[in-house]
Parts: C-alpha cells; structure tokens; sequence
C-alpha cells in the first residue's frame, strides 16, 4: 500500500508483532498505530520483555509482522529491495558481533557498503560521508584508534557513526545507552537530539531510560500488557498512562518532576 505523507519516515497501521512458529502465533502486542516524521527523536519504552526489541526487529525487517504494515518512506517494507532498504534504514545493536579488530575509521566505512562496488573501494564521496559522520559525532580523536582499544561508550558512538555514514533517512537503535555511566546517557541521548536536529534523520530507540526520554524526545512509543500508546511526553502524561507503568508500591509517576520515583 503506497501512502502519502510528505516528510513521514516511519509508520504502521494494525501492526502486530510476535514469533510465529509453524501454526502457532505468540503475539507480543498488537495494534500498533504510530508515524514518526524527519527530525523526530523517538524512543520506544516499556519494561522488561514488553517487546521492545520485537518491535524493532518488526520495524527493521529482521522479523516479519504478524498482522499489519510497517511503512518506510511510504512504501511498505515488505515490497522495498533489501539493497535499497540499506539505503534507507540503519540499525544499530549494541550486542552486534562486529570486530574490534578495525580501526574507527575503518568500522566506519563499513556503513559505505550499499553505495561502494563489491570490493568495497570508497570514492572521494564515500570518503566525505565518513568523514562526515565522524566530525558529527564528534569523534575524530578516535578515528584512528583500533576499536578493541576504546571504551564502550566510545564504541557506541563510532557504530552511530556508521549508521551515520549509511546515509539512511531512518536509524533504529536498540538499547543505546546500555553499559553507559549516567554522564553518558545522558549525553547520548543529547547526541542523538542533535544528530536529528542537524541531519534531518528520524531515529528510533528503545530504552530503559525513561526519564531521560521523557525530557529529550518528540514523541514516546510506550509498549504495555500487549498495547502500545504513542505521543509526544507531554500528552502521554495526560493521559494517565505513566500512572501505570510500574506497580506503585514501588515506582510512581511524579507530575510535577515529570519523572518516575521510588515510592515514599
Ligand atoms: N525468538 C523468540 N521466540 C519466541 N519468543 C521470543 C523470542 N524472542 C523474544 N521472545 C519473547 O518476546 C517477549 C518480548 O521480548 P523482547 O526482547 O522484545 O522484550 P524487551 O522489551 O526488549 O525486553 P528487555 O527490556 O528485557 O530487553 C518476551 O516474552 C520474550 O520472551
């Protein structure tokens, strides 16, 4: 189904996702209804197992939906080439079984792939879009350091600038702010803000960081029981959905803060 929407990115309509084996379906939630535009930062939230990472492999073709549509640049995803999904969606895992053995610079390039021939020679704009994606990120004191030399928060950023060097209009991030201090968090997300400020880019993660989320990004997907609610943080507020989340013998909602706290 082709859809019309000048500057959507990403959108599903009556999307349900989940593991299908053999006959058998094991729905995770359903009717997913949400449209991310260009220069949106949204994060995906929901407490362990809700379906965080089910929703962005659905989202990044690496699970099929058991129900509905994802729709990338309006166009379904089922009907886009894998060569040119890879020119317009990035995925970024931190558990990705990638080498450290490259340099930065090298890991980098790898995000050239859809665009270099099969040996994989960068051309003068290849080597431009590298450069490019380490200069944003702000990370040229690393470029030439091998990866098994840097932290993992220094890694973290230099698979963001591969994703970068992608050159996608979509990035999906799952997790990226896990083994980081809360200095780094924080600063992640920022750098996230700005790289959809700066680029154009719609980039979509999931977190545990939900206060963090609540302060930095346009719009929140919260997965809950099997539901899912979008909106910008403000009118999820309004809508008594954070009031929920968590059991409130332990964690409660503080409307003033905008922030969840331990209960008194
Ligand atoms: N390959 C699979 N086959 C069947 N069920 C799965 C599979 N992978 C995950 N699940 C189930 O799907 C549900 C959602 O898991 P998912 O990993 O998406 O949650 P999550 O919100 O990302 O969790 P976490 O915050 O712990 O990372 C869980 O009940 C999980 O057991």
């Amino acid at each position: 189904m082709e859809n019309k929407s000048s500057n959507s990115i990403l959108k599903t309509s009556g999307l349900s996702i989940g593991y299908s084996e053999r006959s058998t379906s094991k729905i995770i939630a359903e009717n997913i209804d949400f449209e991310i535009d260009e220069n949106e930062l949204t994060a995906v939230i929901g407490v362990n197992g809700a379906g965080k990472s089910t929703l962005l492999k659905t989202l990044s073709r690496s699970l099929e939906p058991l129900k509905g549509e994802v729709i990338v640049n309006n166009k379904n995803i089922s009907n886009i080439s894998s060569e040119e999904l890879s020119k317009q969606l990035s995925l970024v895992l931190t558990e990705q079984h990638v080498s450290r053995n490259l340099s930065a610079r090298e890991l980098i390039a790898l995000g050239r792939q859809p665009y270099t021939n099969w040996i994989g020679k960068l051309d003068r704009e290849d080597k431009e879009a590298v450069q490019n994606a380490i200069e944003l990120v702000n990370i040229k004191e690393l470029a030439n350091a091998k990866c098994y030399e840097i932290s993992d928060g220094q890694f973290q950023k230099v698979l963001i600038a591969r994703a970068i060097a992608q050159d996608t209009s979509l990035i999906i991030l799952d997790e990226p702010t896990t083994h980081l201090d809360i200095y780094h968090k924080a600063f992640m997300l920022k750098l996230l803000k700005q790289l959809t400020e700066k680029t154009g880019k719609a980039i979509i993660f999931a977190t545990h960081e939900i206060n963090l989320a609540i302060q930095l990004c346009d719009k929140l997907i919260i997965l809950k029981e099997g539901s899912s609610f979008t909106g910008t943080p403000n009118e999820l507020m309004a809508s008594g959905v954070f009031d929920s989340l968590f059991p409130s013998e332990l964690i409660t909602f503080d409307r003033q803060s905008a922030s969840f706290r331990i209960s008194s």
